[in-house]
């Protein structure tokens, strides 16, 4: 047990959707797991195990921003021994390229936050998604015909950015399509620890265009992302 956490060892699975919010983990859970029990509810931060396709599997929610997910992480790997952490997301986009429900696969993670800056002096870390867990979301989503862009993520400690889209600043002219807020430090963290990760969104609302998915319709807008990190997942 951790401050954050009343699961005890063996509770979780070795693989791990973690989606922000806790009534989407809650969600995921009671919509697509069989035999999902609860194993954590400390601070309402929902954490379930159960089964997908027979195969165990657990969901954690992490909270939004990179501090408040290094935490959840951080314990899932070091406390619990979690081998697979997937993300699934929401995110904005920074590409108009990319639709509203379009998924992107984080190949990377570009960010401002100085959780990711601390420990690397004068080099640019490169927070990377494991290749393995990427080709295989890449391979299945286009089995699946899901319309998907794998590519560079921004993970921004700033939701809401006092210059709008022009405060993203150069990142959108050099290939990063879509703006959330945990990325990079996921990625940071399992390469530190040892572990794959991956991130995987669906596009909400476009910073260029405008066009968003109407709040109340996001939650099954999800599905697909759901499903497809979950055959990733059990299969890692
Ligand atoms: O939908 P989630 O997974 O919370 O992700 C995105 O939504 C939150 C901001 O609204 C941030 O956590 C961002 O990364
Ligand atoms: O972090 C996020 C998530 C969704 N949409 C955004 O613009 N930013």
């Amino acid at each position: 047990m951790t401050p954050h956490n009343h699961a005890i060892k063996g509770d979780y699975a070795d693989a791990v959707l973690l989606p922000g919010d806790p009534l989407r983990a809650k969600w995921i859970a009671e919509t697509f797991l069989d035999e999902a029990k609860l194993v954590n509810s400390v601070r309402n931060c929902l954490g379930y195990t159960g089964t997908w396709k027979g195969k165990r599997v657990s969901v954690q929610a992490t909270g939004m921003g990179q501090p408040s997910l290094s935490i959840y992480v951080h314990e899932l790997i070091n406390t619990y021994g979690l081998k697979t952490l997937i993300r699934v997301g929401t995110c904005g986009g920074l590409n108009a390229r990319v639709k509203v429900r379009d998924l992107i696969l984080a190949q990377a993670a570009s960010t401002d936050s100085a959780i990711v800056r601390d420990r690397f002096g004068p080099y640019n870390f490169a927070p990377i998604a494991d290749f393995g867990l990427l080709r295989a979301a890449a391979e299945k989503a286009e089995a699946a015909g899901m319309r998907y862009h794998a590519g560079n993520m921004l993970s921004s400690d700033i939701f809401y950015h006092a210059d709008g889209f022009a405060g993203y600043d150069k990142l959108p002219d050099h290939g990063v399509i879509g703006v959330e807020m945990e990325a990079a430090a996921l990625y940071t963290l399992a390469a530190r620890f040892g572990v794959k990760a991956l991130t995987i969104c669906t596009m909400t609302d476009c910073l260029i265009t405008h066009e968003e998915i109407d709040a109340n319709e996001r939650q099954t807008s999800l599905k697909e992302m759901v499903t497809l990190a979950l055959d990733v997942a059990v299969e890692a």
